[in-house]
């Protein structure tokens, strides 16, 4: 395998009961890559997630991060491997404040020690917006900031492969421009990126590549003006026929 790939997915497969969500899905994300995931509701996008972090057992298929084996491995594994990921849905520690959110996985999957964890955390509070918040217990937070701080959490276990699902929707224009910003200098500082994201311009900004998924198919893939000029995609993701 090339030294350029970060993570190899071969054939992965993901069933639920008789139907199959994820189908055959084989693909690379180069070192320093954002590549970003289009599909239609349901399309299995983020059960592509779930199989990536560990959350689901695969049906099928390998995967492969920094060249070995990463199936065996339990979700807290893969997090010290340097799979970080957020949720749709924030799941914040709620009785713990938005500082102490963070120390977690950086002392527990980047293994930091306390003042290195605490100084690191303190930075990744200023970059996502949330310093004054940092005192602020997680479940006070309004919905906007509990975005900001999943997305801080996951940054905290100092991934090399960050997995960020659908954070931008209900952002405002300037919000949405601050966090492309924040994923380029996420970028630009290497950290690789998979990015599942329906505000299409966000993600268009700032992805190297795109991959789309339909009924768990892989039906395109590559820069973000070829995958949108595919008649395909105009026709599942834009309802635009032909
Ligand atoms: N734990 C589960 N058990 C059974 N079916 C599931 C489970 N998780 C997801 N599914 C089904 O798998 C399919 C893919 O869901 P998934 O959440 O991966 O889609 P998605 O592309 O992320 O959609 P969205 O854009 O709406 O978030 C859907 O039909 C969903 O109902």
């Amino acid at each position: 395998m090339s030294d350029q790939v970060l993570l190899s997915a071969r054939g992965l497969t993901k069933r639920f009961g008789a139907v199959t969500v994820v189908d055959d899905v084989t693909f690379d994300v180069a070192r320093g890559e954002v590549l970003g995931i289009l599909g239609p509701n349901g399309a299995g996008k983020t059960t592509l997630f779930n199989l990536i972090s560990g959350d689901h057992a695969a049906n099928g298929g390998e995967l492969s991060l920094d060249g070995s084996h990463l199936q065996a491995e339990p979700p807290f594994k893969r997090c010290q491997r340097g799979i970080g990921r957020t949720y749709q849905v924030p799941q914040p520690f709620g009785d713990m404040t938005a500082f102490e959110n963070l120390m977690v996985p950086a002392m527990l999957s980047a293994k930091m020690k306390e003042a290195e964890a605490s100084d690191y955390c303190a930075g990744i509070l200023a970059d996502c917006g949330l310093l004054a918040r940092a005192n602020t217990l997680a479940g006070g937070l309004t919905l906007l900031d509990r975005k900001r701080l999943e997305l801080a959490r996951a940054l905290a276990g100092k991934p090399k492969l960050l997995l960020l699902d659908e954070i931008a929707g209900g952002l405002t224009d300037a919000e949405g421009a601050e966090l492309v910003e924040l994923i380029r200098r996420l970028r630009d500082r290497g950290v690789t990126i998979i990015w599942i994201e329906h505000v299409l311009h966000a993600l268009m900004a700032v992805a190297d590549r795109v991959l789309v998924l339909n009924f768990g198919v892989k039906i395109a893939e590559g820069t973000p003006d070829t995958v949108m000029q595919d008649p395909e995609v105009q026709r599942v993701y834009m309802g635009i026929e032909a």
